[in-house]
């Protein structure tokens, strides 16, 4: 029997499934979380700086995959045909010419700006700026595949504030890579910048990469938007690869270090969502939205009815992003259930504060655990009605329709009886709001959406989340079974780079998720729903237009 590995790298931890590539049975699984970044090491979240360490994930990529191994008989090692990776993106750091993260080196090894730059960073909001006004009056418009509008989380804008605000890295920076593409490069030994398979979900979601440009935005251009820049577009990449491409054969190093064999074909690296979507069996005119930390709206649909269109606002339509052959269309929020975790956060810190001062700090950890499953059960307890809160869901900036990170949240219509339970219920109507509005845009653009699928963590864990977004969008929500939705997208991935199906169809036909769960809209909270999106449209339009923006 062949076995495939899907690594999983999310935002605070890596997974690693081992399945089965005939049956698709997980045959097991192993989990790691990022030591440093555990620690708040290299982050200040008030500023929005969120930078993550090489050697967490070189670390987690062992210790996630030998864990999964070690349940498992030495007779499924020796079948283990393919690796696959994805990770969080646009995840860049800045590497030297042997493709080694300059964190990696001792001059650079608790320099933030030597690390990887987490997507949900957003220093770079200065930049963005600056490259959507030069690319909204250059010849030709970059953005135009990428909804046009830059986004402070992707690539060229924090490369751009990277190289700015710290002049060590200048000369050292000889290169730049996405996570995916560094640890798939790791595995098969070659990291070499020039010459390592670059994933094309990452180039052309996030790096402006376009056939139609023959790669990155020309030269002119990037030294028109900053001198800085001068050179490194020859550094970087042309060509591009679809995640069903061999990146290439393990290294004996790797091999020996995973306890797999020498065999194992690397496949290009992609992103989490994207790979996501591939497990949870996406197919033309489904979206797919991802709901964890964050969330990615995945739609796709064969280019010939939809590449001629220049869809406004969305994180891109990139040829072959999520399936070879289709386009992939991404969307999303740049916070979701990181608003239910900033709120459990806000009611605990002073608890927990209080508890530790009378000598009860062993209740915290119980209390943690429990706090979110009752504030949903509170909240499910009451009505809905048109004089409820209304909040919106850029407490972390919005990613889309239209990026702006600059944007801040809002709770409004507060009382003296507004209690817990009424704010968190608020919190969570206001990301199914946002989320509803990006399914309209998709639709208002002219892509139809003839299917909502869930995955995630939240996806998984809240079923008073999904019933609300099922409501508030008023469209019955299918949830995919697997927990590791996206390391089993990767799994797919692999066993498709590594020969064992010649297409993603028939891979997902055997391996994809299953569903296990359909939330149904109930109409009279949809209608009632109705009602209360509207007036989170005005609180939207009021916040950005009379509230100053800040950085
Ligand atoms: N019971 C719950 N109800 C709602 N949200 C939850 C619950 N448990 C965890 N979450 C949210 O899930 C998010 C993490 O999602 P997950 O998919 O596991 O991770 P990641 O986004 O890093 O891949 C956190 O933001 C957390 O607030
Ligand atoms: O933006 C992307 C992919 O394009 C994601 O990697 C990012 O939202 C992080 O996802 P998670 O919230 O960690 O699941």
């Amino acid at each position: 029997m062949p076995y495939v590995i899907g690594v999983d790298f999310g935002t605070d931890s890596v997974r690693a499934v081992l399945v089965n590539a005939e049956t698709g049975d997980e045959l097991a699984s192993g989990v790691h979380e990022y030591v440093r970044w555990k620690t708040g090491a290299y982050c200040d979240p008030a500023r929005s700086q969120f930078r993550q360490h090489p050697l967490d994930y070189l670390e987690g990529l062992e210790q996630s995959v030998r864990s999964a191994l070690r349940a498992v008989s030495p007779d499924v090692i020796a079948d283990i045909r393919g690796i696959s990776v994805d990770t969080t993106g646009s995840t860049p750091g800045p590497v030297d010419e042997n493709g080694t993260p300059l964190a990696l080196l001792p001059p650079f090894a608790d320099n933030p700006n030597g690390m990887f730059i987490l997507w949900k960073d957003h220093t770079a909001n200065q930049e963005a700026e600056e490259i959507n006004q030069l690319a909204h009056r250059w010849n030709t418009d970059f953005t135009k595949y990428v909804g046009g509008i830059y986004s402070s989380e992707w690539f060229w804008s924090k490369i751009l504030r990277t190289l700015r605000v710290d002049e060590s890295i200048r000369p050292a920076a000889f290169s730049w890579i996405e996570h995916c593409d560094w640890i798939s490069a790791v595995l098969t030994g070659n990291t070499n910048p020039l010459t390592l398979k670059r994933s094309r979900t990452a180039a052309g979601h996030k790096a402006l990469w376009h056939a139609e440009f023959d790669g990155l935005p020309s030269e002119e251009f990037l030294t028109t938007l900053d001198p800085l820049l001068a050179g490194l577009r020859d550094r970087l990449f042309r060509h591009t690869y679809t995640s069903d491409e061999p990146m290439g054969t393990i290294s004996a190093e790797w091999a020996e270090k995973l306890g797999v064999p020498t065999t194992v074909v690397i496949g290009v690296g992609g992103f989490d969502a994207h790979m996501g979507a591939v497990g949870a069996n996406i197919e033309s005119y489904a979206l797919v939205k991802v709901i964890g930390t964050s969330t990615c709206d995945m739609l796709m649909a064969p280019s010939e009815d939809v590449g001629h269109l220049l869809i406004r606002g969305i994180c891109g339509q990139v040829d072959g992003s999520i399936v070879p052959g289709m386009l992939g269309m991404e969307a999303g929020q740049s916070a979701f259930g990181d608003l239910y975790a900033w709120f459990t956060r806000l009611i605990l810190e002073p608890v927990a504060g209080v508890l530790t001062q009378q000598g009860q700090a062993s209740l915290i950890p119980s209390l943690q655990t429990a706090l979110l499953p009752y504030l949903a059960e509170q909240a499910s307890q009451l009505p809905v009605s048109e004089t409820d809160i209304v909040s919106l869901d850029w407490l972390n900036g919005r990613r889309t329709p239209d990026a702006n990170h600059t944007l801040k949240g809002a709770i409004s219509g507060l009382n003296l009886g507004s209690s817990a339970a009424h704010v968190f219920k608020s919190l969570v109507e206001a990301t199914a709001y946002g989320a509803r509005r990006i399914a309209e845009r998709f639709v208002e653009e002219g892509v139809p959406i003839q299917q909502v699928i869930a995955i995630g963590g939240v996806a998984r864990k809240s079923a008073f989340v999904m019933q609300t977004l099922a409501d508030v969008m008023n469209v019955p929500i299918k949830v995919a079974e697997s927990d590791q939705c996206c390391a089993r997208g990767a799994a797919v991935c692999a066993a498709v780079a590594a020969g064992i199906y010649p297409t993603f169809a028939e891979a997902q036909k055997a391996m994809a998720s299953a569903f296990d769960a359909v939330y149904t809209p109930r109409p009279e909270r949809a209608s009632e729903y109705d009602v209360l999106y509207e007036r989170y449209l005005s609180l939207g339009g009021f916040i950005e237009k009379k509230m100053p923006p800040t950085p």
